[in-house]
């Protein structure tokens, strides 16, 4: 590992450090993926044993610093060929079929599973969910602390205005980013929803065109902006005639979800089977901040 050493010294005289926490990368040729690996190599409380890729992947067999220059200490090389005994976690950011054949595959071991991939389906929600069963399961839409506490403080902003606010959630993402609307852009829109008793299923309004699609008061608007290298931006509006207020989150940089994501491996590796959220890592499960 790359500061192996500092660990060392930071453990003390005679206290053997800690053993790091196994972890595989599914999508580790991706965007997140080259992050992934990037901090799990500069952490000494990480080893990274499989960086997955799909089948046909241009990156298959090649060792993992040419994904992540930052990474070309590790001794391992990208892998269709999935996983084998190793790892106590699996770190998942790729599309939603793989990552649903990759966490099946993964709880059949027993590696516990700690998912970024969004877009996934009800059905692919409840196979995981099954798979809690057998193994610590965390499933997260965005790992930032700040995006989690947006999530939170939009809730208590619904719920302490009440009715008589229009409220509408605009997402802004990259020109590469496959679904729509972006998994954080749905989950604030439950947050908001739960506080205020309403139903996504039934008064999530996905864009607005033609000529009587005049707002209802129940209904929560959305809207995904797709344009250049947009890493991430989330804001919940809430208007009255009167007076408008406006929640926003900004990610910088896409390390803030890979840090995320890898703060929950290491908290996952230590629990029983069950599904968990980023609240239960970031804010102990309470249920407000
Ligand atoms: N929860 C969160 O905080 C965040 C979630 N995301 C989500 O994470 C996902 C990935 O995002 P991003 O990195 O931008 O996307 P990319 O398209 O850059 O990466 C996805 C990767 O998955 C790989 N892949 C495809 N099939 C498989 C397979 N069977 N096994 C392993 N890997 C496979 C692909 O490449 P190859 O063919 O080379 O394997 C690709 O590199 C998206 O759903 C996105 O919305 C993104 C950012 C934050
Ligand atoms: O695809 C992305 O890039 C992102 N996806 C996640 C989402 O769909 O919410 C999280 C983040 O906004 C970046």
């Amino acid at each position: 590992m790359a500061d192996s050493g500092a660990a060392a010294a930071k453990s003390g005289a005679g206290e053997p450090a800690p053993t790091p926490v196994a972890i595989a990368i599914s999508g580790a040729s991706g965007r997140v993926g080259r992050r992934l690996l990037a901090l799990s190599a500069a952490d000494s409380g990480l080893r990274v044993t499989h960086a997955l890729v799909s089948r046909g992947s241009s990156s298959d067999g090649e060792p993992v610093g040419k994904l992540a220059p930052e990474a070309s200490s590790l001794d391992v090389r990208a892998t269709s060929r999935g996983l084998g005994s190793g790892p106590t976690v699996l770190v998942d950011f790729s599309t939603p079929a793989a990552c649903v054949e990759q966490a099946t595959a993964a709880a059949e071991l027993g590696i516990g599973l700690v998912i970024g991939t969004t877009g996934l389906t009800d059905a692919d929600m409840g196979v995981l969910r099954k798979l809690s069963d057998k193994v610590p399961v965390l499933v997260a839409h965005n790992f930032s602390l700040g995006v989690n506490l947006l999530c939170r403080i939009a809730g208590e902003v619904a719920t302490a205005l009440g009715e008589g606010f229009d409220i509408e959630v605009v997402e802004a993402h990259h020109n590469r980013k496959v679904d729509a609307p972006s998994g954080t852009a749905l989950g604030l829109a439950r947050a908001i929803a739960g506080a205020l008793d309403r139903d996504v299923a039934k008064d999530l309004r996905c864009g607005r065109e033609g000529p009587s699609c005049k707002r209802t008061p129940r209904e929560i608007g959305m809207h995904s902006l797709r344009m250049g290298s947009v890493v991430g931006d989330h804001t919940a509006h809430f208007s009255s005639d009167f007076e408008r207020i406006e929640l926003t989150h900004r990610a910088q940089s896409r390390d803030v979800f890979a840090a995320g994501a890898l703060r929950a491996a290491k908290w996952l590796a230590r629990r029983e089977a069950g599904w968990y959220t980023m609240d239960d890592v970031l804010f102990g499960g309470r249920a407000s901040v």
